[in-house]
């Protein structure tokens, strides 16, 4: 059986679902796409090619094995985009959580079932229909859960909107021992530099007491002065609209002190090492043209 754990965004890794880019479907219809950056660059003529998102795939799995981290795979599925594993299912504690996630991605959900089926079924939570989450939007942080979502108006409205406040509810009673805060986050199906897809896209904890954040992810400005007071302005690294667009905040720890992330990200990294963090560069810019990026990526399943 699988031992699976996970108590924050940070803990030592020990085992992690990455996504493949197998058979992805190559370039899709614009009507078929989900995002706003991948709409972008299929107009463009720039959407990526499977080589090289296997490429970038393999180079991450390397770092993480090279970190000693149990590295599982998803099932290929033809023709279908299993690159961002994050959204399909996540841990909380000792409990798994098989999410309702985006209809035009609900085939992703089988290829992680062989995964899923070595966990002892007690472990298992199944969503009530009406809850709507993507692993994306949701961070075990401690005693805290962060959660990004929309109101009803907004999750009716935006494609982009994949929790809703059922959702909230939902986790909130399933996680009694935690506390559960709930940002809500600015949406666009249109326009990519406007749109916080996940809350994963506005904000990440690194380190033991250290966040990423992006104040213009949150649609309520008091969110983002709960998150500067709660982590303390030193301690938090701010990135701008163009950062976000870029996805900087969608960098992945392995523990405390190592952090993957983009090399191109030559801000980032250099604030992250010069706060003591091992920062891991690796080339992900053709991932990041699906708006998704490194901890979109992954799925920890433990972490110590
Ligand atoms: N956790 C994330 N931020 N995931 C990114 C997913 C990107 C994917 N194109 C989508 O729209 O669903």
């Amino acid at each position: 059986m699988l031992n699976i754990d996970i108590k924050n965004e940070t803990g030592r890794l020990k085992s992690v679902i990455l996504g493949i880019a197998d058979s992805f479907g190559g370039t899709p219809d614009p009507e078929w796409a989900y995002d706003p950056k991948s709409k972008e660059h299929i107009f463009n003529g720039t959407f990526p090619k499977e080589a090289d998102l296997k490429a970038e795939m393999e180079g991450f799995a390397e770092v993480l094995k090279k970190h000693d981290v149990e590295v599982y795979r998803p099932q290929n599925i033809e023709n279908c985009n299993q690159i961002f594993s994050r959204d399909i299912g996540f841990v909380i504690d000792n409990k798994f959580v098989r999410p309702n996630i985006l209809e035009k991605r609900t085939r992703e959900l089988e290829g992680i079932d062989c995964i899923v089926d070595q966990i002892v079924p007690d472990s298992l939570i199944e969503v009530p229909e009406i809850a709507r989450m993507e692993g994306g939007d949701v961070m075990p942080w401690n005693e805290f859960l962060f959660i990004g979502y929309s109101e009803e108006e907004d999750f009716n409205r935006y494609e982009v909107s994949r929790t809703n406040k059922a959702a909230v509810d939902f986790l909130k009673e399933a996680f009694p021992g935690r506390e559960v805060k709930a940002f809500e986050l600015n949406k666009s199906d249109t326009d990519p530099k406007e749109n916080a897809l996940h809350l994963d896209c506005c904000f990440q904890p690194v380190g033991d007491h250290q966040a990423i954040v992006y104040k213009g992810g949150f649609k309520k400005v008091e969110d983002y002065h709960f998150l500067m007071d709660y982590f303390g302005s030193d301690n938090v690294i701010e990135i701008d609209r163009e950062e976000m667009y870029n996805m900087c905040s969608n960098v992945f720890s392995i523990s405390p002190s190592i952090v993957v992330s983009e090399r191109n990200f030559t801000r980032l990294n250099n604030e992250l090492r010069d706060r003591g963090f091992t920062v891991e560069e690796i080339q992900y810019s053709e991932c990041a043209k699906m708006e998704g990026l490194l901890r979109c990526s992954t799925l920890p399943l433990l972490r110590l």
